[in-house]
């Protein structure tokens, strides 16, 4: 791989003006860390897909990994809350730490980690069930059946996916009667219910009209004063909109990790600058 540190002539894809943000000044050593990935490789049978991974995630922060088709963003996102178990093929090597505990750690409960680290995938994916029942899912799951209970947490759930003026009259409507853009609200107040730490969004608006995905990114905005967030985006406009910090990977590589601001202005790698101005991808 080539790596120069040219930093000169960059013509930039993304204003950050443009993408309506001032300025952070953020520095990762600033920050508390909610999950850190550790020499952490992933093999398709032979194929490797991430390549000695370092990174670390910060807390109640907005984190974006973009990079070409293929690069192994959702392999890399789906190592955080073990999707990849799933996935027969698939062998990890290192580790993914979880506050000090390692998630790949025999005594894990998978379960458990899922709930502590939810996910919401690119197409909604609501039950064909009442909004209500969508929303209460996880809790009934955890043996939460009281009614006080869960209507209180279904409609804090819906207020924190800015979704209850739109539903409240509705709540024992089928939620597949629901616009794509509100299914994806749906899905995430599903998953803040069960008040996880961390939030995985995997290309959350890429199924959805603008409109939508703009209520998306707000929302995106409004939830990391609570939780950890980790997306996965094509849209570069998008990571330079929503995140505080984005990793560039390529080819299965971490090429570049930093502060948004940093990354999308004056990327220390040419490979980087290449790609956010449009070079390749
Ligand atoms: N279940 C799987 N079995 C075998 N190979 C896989 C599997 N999932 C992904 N891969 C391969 O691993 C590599 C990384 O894929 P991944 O989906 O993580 O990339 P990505 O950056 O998210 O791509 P995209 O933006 O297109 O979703 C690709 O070469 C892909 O073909």
């Amino acid at each position: 791989m080539v790596q120069t540190k040219e930093k000169t002539n960059m013509t930039h894809a993304i204003d950050m003006g443009a993408a309506n943000r001032s300025p952070q000044n953020r520095k990762l050593e600033d920050e508390t860390i909610a999950l850190t990935v550790r020499d952490l490789s992933l093999y398709y049978d032979d194929k490797q897909a991430l390549k000695t991974i370092n990174l670390q995630i910060p807390e109640k922060r907005v984190t974006a990994f973009i990079g070409p088709s293929g690069c192994g963003k959702s392999t890399l996102l789906r190592c955080f809350n073990r999707m990849n178990d799933l996935v027969d093929s698939a062998r990890i090597e290192g580790q993914l730490l979880l506050g000090d505990k390692n998630i790949y750690d025999k005594d894990v409960d998978v379960a458990r980690l899922r709930r502590r680290i939810g996910m919401v995938f690119q197409k909604p994916n609501p039950f064909p069930k009442s909004i209500y029942e969508n929303v209460a899912y996880g809790l009934r799951l955890a043996g939460i059946n009281k009614k006080r209970t869960l209507d209180e947490t279904v409609e804090w759930a819906l207020k924190g996916a800015a979704l209850w003026d739109e539903v409240k009259d509705r709540l024992h409507d089928n939620a597949l009667g629901m616009s794509g853009g509100q299914q994806q609200r749906l899905v995430i107040a599903r998953s803040i219910a069960v008040k996880p730490e961390v939030l995985l969004l995997d290309e959350p608006a890429s199924a959805l009209d603008p409109i939508s995905t703009l209520k998306i990114e707000e929302l995106i905005n409004d939830l990391k004063n609570d939780y950890t967030i980790v997306i996965v985006t094509h849209n570069m406009q998008q990571a330079a909109r929503v995140s505080d910090y984005t990793a560039f990977m390529y080819l299965g590589d971490l090429v570049e990790y930093g502060a948004t601001d940093k990354i999308f202005t004056v990327p220390e790698k040419k490979q980087t600058e290449d790609y956010i101005t449009g070079r390749y991808g």
